[in-house]
């Protein structure tokens, strides 16, 4: 198998990187794209009390074990596969299940802090960075997170106050002078998506061309 295409995709909690991510998969009607959600390497917590793990800072790079990230990566970029770590943010913790995931041609790594890691940036082939208005994310972040990850008002707002604004601008936003391309995503994406779209087909075809 020749190397993946591997596409790092950051920017701030709720900016849109999963939507952004799945209307690339969606529109370039590819089966072979394999999405590795960078969240599902949060530190397993399962021995902390849930008073303890409410008060962690998960917008530090620290919260993430980077390097079992960065592992994984290298051994699907070598074609093997791997048992991916599941997340359960209602237990701010690890689940128990592991996910057997295979390598695929395309590889997208999607996450607040993506681009941190100069040793996983390196590998990539196209870096992203998706942008959105403050106040925009901070909305979609509370309605989601109230909706699919079991979280109350009150506590959106004190995470978001307390860690999750300041670690945006000391750890995420920096992260943007990476980037090849930057998506604005305070309303559509769909002139970006097409461009990247455009690059994974091409990849796609000389790949089949020389097979
Ligand atoms: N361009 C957009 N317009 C309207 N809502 C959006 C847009 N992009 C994302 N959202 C919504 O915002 C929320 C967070 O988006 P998501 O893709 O999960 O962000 P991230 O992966 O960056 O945390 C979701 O409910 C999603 O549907
Ligand atoms: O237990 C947890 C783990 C993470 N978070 C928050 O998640 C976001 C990152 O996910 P996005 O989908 O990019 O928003 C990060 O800002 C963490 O604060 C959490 O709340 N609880």
């Amino acid at each position: 198998m020749d190397k993946p295409y591997l596409i790092i995709v950051a920017g701030g909690s709720a900016s849109g990187k999963s939507t952004v991510v799945q209307s690339i998969i969606k529109n370039a009607g590819l089966d072979d794209v394999l999405d590795i959600n960078q969240d599902d390497y949060y530190n397993d917590q399962s021995h902390m009390t849930m008073e303890e793990r409410i008060k962690v800072n998960y917008d530090h790079p620290n919260a993430l074990d980077n390097q079992l990230l960065f592992q994984h990566i290298k051994d699907l970029l070598a074609g093997k596969s791997i048992s991916k770590p599941t997340y359960d943010y209602k237990n701010y913790t690890r689940a128990k299940e592991v996910e057997i995931v295979h390598s695929k041609p395309v590889i997208i790594v999607e996450g607040i802090l993506a681009l941190t890691d100069k040793k996983l940036r390196d590998l990539a082939d196209l870096k992203i960075f998706v942008e959105s208005d403050n106040d925009i994310r901070f909305i979609r972040r509370l309605k989601r997170d109230m909706v699919s990850r079991g979280r109350s008002l009150e506590s959106v707002i004190e995470q978001y106050l307390s860690t999750v604004k300041p670690m945006h601008y000391q750890f995420v936003k920096p992260t943007k002078r990476y980037a090849d391309i930057i998506i604005p995503n305070d309303d559509g994406h769909s002139v970006a998506v097409e461009l990247i779209v455009g690059m994974l087909k091409q990849f796609m075809e000389k790949k089949n061309k020389w097979h």
